[in-house]
């Protein structure tokens, strides 16, 4: 793992490099993940690198996680609360579709939710051209795999470091770099409402997508879970679906 995390710090260096940035920044959210790749940034640019805590409407439990995290790797960091914006925002979008009587209260949750990851998105861009930093994402192999993310929202980055590393993987990495383990062993979440937990709601485990991954062999039930969100999901590992010329 040692030999993982080095190549995957000069391959960081390198693709900072390569763009003619200064650096590299990532939001934080108080998750394994984003812990991981605040170490690796930290590690690659120890003064040219920037964690961004962003609440909204979120557990000040995961706040006090991210603080954790910042002190654990030495990032240095800044907070912009989100709440407050995505509630302008939300109820302004809300408020005319109901006007014009097309609200559709079923979709309200996820319409919610991911309106805040895509905030989050345009904050870390926003930040990233004040510091000509890169925005580094954190989507690790199952979440790539599964789809398990907001369209140009967290997977609205430039940078997917830890897209071959399994969920296992990562915590084999993050307990390495030194993250703290209440962070390592808690349950992960989106945290995109109360009470969610990735596992609740894609209805398999992190384990069973990795031993997919690894093409070992797994319950039917949740083979075809896997593959059905992975199909449903291709257009989120592409740019934006293109006709061929006419
Ligand atoms: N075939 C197709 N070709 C082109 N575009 C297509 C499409 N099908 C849908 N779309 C578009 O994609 C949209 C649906 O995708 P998307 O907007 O991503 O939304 P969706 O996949 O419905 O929801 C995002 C999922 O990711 C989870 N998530 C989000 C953020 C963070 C985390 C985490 O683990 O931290 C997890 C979240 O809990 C939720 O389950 C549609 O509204 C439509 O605009
Ligand atoms: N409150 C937040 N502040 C800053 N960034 C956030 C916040 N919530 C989510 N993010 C960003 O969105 C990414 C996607 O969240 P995700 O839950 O997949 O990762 P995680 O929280 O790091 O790990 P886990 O999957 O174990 O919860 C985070 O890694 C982080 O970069
Ligand atoms: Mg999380």
């Amino acid at each position: 793992m040692q030999n993982k995390i080095e190549k995957t710090v000069e391959w960081l260096q390198q693709q900072v490099q390569d763009a003619g940035v200064d650096g590299l920044l990532v939001g934080i959210s108080g998750g394994i993940d984003s812990a991981v790749v605040a170490h690796l940034i930290q590690r690659a640019f120890p003064d040219n690198s920037l964690g961004v805590v962003m609440p909204c409407k979120s557990n000040p439990k995961d706040q006090e996680a991210a603080q954790s995290v910042i002190d654990s790797c030495g990032i240095d960091s800044i907070t912009v609360d989100l709440t407050e914006t995505h509630e302008v925002m939300f109820s302004k979008v809300k408020a005319q579709l109901q006007e014009k009587g097309d609200y559709n209260e079923d979709q309200e949750r996820l319409a919610d939710a991911n309106l805040r990851a895509r905030l989050r998105m345009s904050t870390l861009y926003t930040i990233g051209t004040n510091y000509k930093y890169l925005v580094v994402g954190t989507d690790n192999a199952a979440e790539w795999y599964t789809g398990y993310f907001t369209k140009y929202g967290d997977g609205g980055v430039d940078l997917v470091p830890l897209v071959h590393f399994t969920k296992g993987e990562v915590r084999d990495m993050a307990r390495e770099l030194g993250v703290p383990s209440e962070i390592v062993e808690k349950a992960p979440s989106a945290g995109l409402w109360e009470g969610q937990t990735d596992e609740n709601e894609m209805g398999t485990s992190y384990d069973m997508i990795d031993k997919h991954l690894k093409g070992e062999e797994i319950p039917e039930k949740d083979r075809k879970l896997i593959e059905d969100m992975h199909k449903k999901t291709e257009h989120k590992r592409s740019l934006a679906t293109a006709p061929p010329e006419f």
